[in-house]
């Protein structure tokens, strides 16, 4: 046979002397994947056997007790695990390609070349165009040169994507070369856009090279909605560079032309394409509307700006883009227009005159940020207007407001948390909050006392905050994609890939509309804006279903000094209270918010939740699939699912981890699957190795889907639940995660096939009622005293 069986640790060390470039597979015999895997891994074998340089495919029978050191030798956490040994075994890679010959020939290949190639004649290069789908064609003159060491990074480390070669003869690559012929030379050619040459003229470092190289690597224009560019949009979307969104009505061949123009001319830019009839998810993630014109929108994620240009013809492409460069653009915020008359006793703000006047006008600002519905506001209204008539005549300060609801506030340093909220922003900038009451004569003797206080030793601290996110700093991670589209088999084995590694995956196809999206966030907005009072009305009750305040929850006690940044709701399944189920702890009614305060809202929330968990049972039977356990095998688990729709809206307040300060502190999710939508905030992030947060941002169109606590457990721990949180940089944010939980009674304990032979399961038996309440009432300050019941303990 073409590929070796291994049998024992001594058996490997000796292939790995004799075979300097090893794969290997680790298998259990009744896995389906591996079962799938093995033809083809045995045509691949047979393919490469003569490949020069050699490449060897070996398997283990990982059941077998001579291989169980191999088995701990490669943490092998679930089957297959395929490895690459390169003469050490200590130094064995995953395996990270296809599963299917062609793709597995194609991926060793790659691995057994050097990450870069040195080419010497015309001939070379022709083939190296011929043959690669993105070359990194460059000429470098020395090959221990600071150039060529960065060069030499790159290729490694983007060596799955792009083929890296070089030249030491630069007329090989620049017959013509008609000046500075010695400094490197860097071109990308891509074998579906002959013809398009994209040279590189930065500075050679690996950050910027990579960062080209990524970028460039993508089609020249990526088309939203297109099935499979879906690959190159994620990446698109979670690089740090910038990207320009075209939305259109219809596609035109000007616009397409203009589109690629500026791809070619822009070093770091991702060029999108969107026909808005397969983009609504990506207008509403925007809040973009629709227009008959061409509509620009261009994000730039490491400034968290935006920029609109609504109305545009192609043509208007060049010129919005040369404005961006220059800085010329300004910023896109939702905002009013100013009134044509602004004389009254308070300044009327809007966004766009917000800054200037605020941080601008080199005067004390006492701002009131509202909402026209809010009562509060309403009562304060005569006593700001005197407040404003008060200070009429004195020139160093004005007294404002601005309606929070039609205007972004646009910066960081000021956050509306309820309404209304007030601030003073001393003539320095510095920002005070005024948290006193809100009479006429409160108001002014704080107004005097700060002050006095800001002639004294304000340095300016709060007005010089970072602007950029602490998340941007580390690399997004590659989330797989799960398709609903696909078949089950196809779905449930990228699922099963995402499990074993990180437990995290982005899901398109999910089959909600996006017009349902819209309306819940909108609903959830319109309910966190009302009043407190309002909101407690419907407070957490016994069963924990219901609202629960801003910092009431904290995620992560141990890190936390202050509770997490978040308000939420908790709606359930609705369980009808006279019924022996709602008995159970967490089980009841939900809570609703009147009718009249919010229409539509219970309507919407409840379309939404009804779909999610659609999708959840969907998600399950790909669980089932592809754990082999078969497609119905969760089914009984989840006749009384304990589902929880958790609509949550994230205060603007900045994360700061060294305080303590977390909008959600880190945590694993405690129930089987979380299925979760968010706003076009970014500020999640996932740990995989113990040390990094790395962002999983928002992806238009996809909802984020992880494990929680169940599954690890029902794998004994081959599946991960990886702990993850929310770290905001700024922004409002909201988010709608939907918790997908066993029956209250589960039994939840290690399947037999994930347990070694004699070894005892890494978790004790649980059931997912338990678990779920000893997580509350680990991580909820009012949970179990919710107003005139006893603890929901003592309840069943
Ligand atoms: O809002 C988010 O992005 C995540 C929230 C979350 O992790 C949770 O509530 O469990
Ligand atoms: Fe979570």
């Amino acid at each position: 046979a073409d590929v070796i069986a291994v049998s024992g640790e001594a058996h490997l060390q000796e292939l790995v002397k004799a075979h300097p470039f090893l794969a290997v597979e680790l298998y259990a015999p009744w896995c389906g994947h591996c079962k799938k895997l093995e033809p083809e891994w045995a045509k691949a074998a047979a393919q490469l056997k003569d490949h020069d340089p050699p490449i060897t495919l070996a398997k283990v029978d990982a059941t077998e007790k001579a291989n169980e050191p191999l088995k701990a030798l490669f943490k092998v956490s679930g089957f297959p695990t395929i490895k690459i040994i390169k003469g050490d075994t200590a130094k064995a890679a995953p395996y990270e390609g296809p599963r299917d010959e062609a793709g597995i020939v194609a991926y060793l290949k790659r691995q057994v070349l050097p990450a870069y190639l040195q080419l010497a004649s015309a001939e070379e290069i022709a083939a190296a165009k011929a043959e690669s789908e993105v070359l990194v064609l460059a000429y470098l003159d020395s090959n221990t040169s600071a150039e060529f060491k960065t060069f030499a990074e790159v290729a490694d480390q983007l060596r799955n994507d792009i083929d890296f070669r070089f030249v030491t003869d630069r007329s090989l690559i620049d017959p013509g070369c008609a000046a500075d012929c010695t400094s490197p030379l860097l071109t990308m050619h891509k074998r579906e856009e002959p013809g398009e040459v994209a040279t590189y003229d930065g500075k050679l470092t690996p950050e910027l090279l990579s960062g080209w190289a990524a970028i460039k690597s993508l089609p020249l224009v990526l088309k939203f909605g297109s099935p499979s560019g879906m690959k190159h949009l994620q990446k698109a979307f979670s690089a740090p560079s910038p990207r320009l969104i075209a939305v259109v009505q219809e596609e035109s061949g000007e616009l397409l032309e203009q589109l690629q123009q500026a791809s070619r001319a822009n070093a770091e830019l991702a060029v999108i394409l969107a026909v808005a009839k397969d983009s609504q998810r990506l207008l509403d993630f925007y809040k973009v509307p629709a227009r008959p014109g061409v509509t620009l929108l261009l994000e730039d994620p490491k400034a968290a700006a935006k920029y609109l240009k609504a109305d545009a013809k192609p043509s208007d492409v060049p010129e919005f883009l040369r404005e961006f460069q220059e800085g010329a653009l300004e910023r896109w915020l939702k905002s009013e227009e100013p009134p044509a008359d602004n004389s009254g006793p308070v300044r009327v703000l809007v966004a766009k005159t917000f800054e200037e006047e605020v941080f601008g006008g080199g005067k004390d600002v006492f701002v009131e940020l509202y909402a026209p519905w809010c009562g509060h506001c309403k009562k304060l209204e005569p006593i700001w207007d005197s407040v404003g008539k008060a200070l009429a005549g004195d020139d160093g300060i004005v007294v404002a407001k601005m309606d929070a609801t039609q205007n972004d506030i646009p910066t960081p340093k000021i956050t509306a948390k309820g309404y209304p909220t007030l601030v003073f922003v001393t003539a320095k900038g510095d920002v005070v909050p005024f948290g006193g009451k809100r009479e006429k004569a409160d108001l002014l003797s704080f107004i005097a006392s700060t002050r006095a206080g800001a002639d004294g030793n304000h340095d300016g601290k709060l007005a010089s905050a970072p602007p950029v996110a602490a998340s941007q700093a580390a690399t997004a991670l590659a989330v797989p994609v799960v398709s609903l589209a696909a078949s089950e088999e196809e779905a449930a084995a990228v699922l099963h890939e995402a499990c074993l590694e990180h437990g995290f995956f982005y899901l398109c196809d999910h089959g909600i509309p996006e017009a349902l999206i819209a309306d819940t966030f909108k609903q959830q907005r319109a309910f966190f804006q009302l009043c407190i009072e309002q909101k407690m009305a419907v407070a957490a009750d016994s069963n924990y279903r219901g609202y629960t305040p801003m910092a009431e929850e904290t995620l992560d006690p141990a890190r936390s000094r202050r509770g997490d940044t978040h308000e939420g709701l908790y709606f359930g399944r609705e369980v009808a209270a006279d019924t022996q189920e709602a008995q159970l702890p967490l089980h009841g009614p939900n809570q609703w918010p009147a009718e009249e305060l919010l229409p539509g809202y219970r309507a919407t929330t409840e379309a939404y939740q009804a779909a999610v968990a659609q999708l959840g049972f969907r998600l399950l039977r790909l669980l089932g699939i592809g754990l082999g356990l078969g497609a119905d095998y969760f089914q009984p688990f989840f006749t009384h699912p304990m589902y929880f729709l958790r609509p949550l809206h994230y205060s603007a307040e900045r994360s700061d981890e060294a305080a303590g300060l977390f909008a959600a502190g880190a945590h694993s999710d405690y129930g089987m699957l979380t299925l979760l939508c968010t706003d076009d905030v970014p500020g999640l992030q996932i740990c995989t190795d113990g040390a990094t947060w790395r962002p999983v941002p928002p992806l238009p169109g996809h909802l984020i889907v992880n494990l929680g606590d169940m599954l690890c457990r029902w794998t004994n721990g081959k599946y991960k639940s990886t702990v993850h949180r929310v770290i905001n940089s700024g922004r409002e944010r909201f988010s709608l995660p939907f918790f997908f939980e066993p029956n209250f009674d589960a039994r939840v304990e290690a399947l037999p096939q994930f347990l070694e032979a004699g070894q005892p399961p890494v978790f004790p038996p649980t059931t997912a009622g338990q678990h779920l309440l000893d997580k509350y009432h680990s991580t909820h300050a009012g949970y179990g005293q919710a107003a005139g019941t006893e603890a929901p303990a003592g309840k069943a």
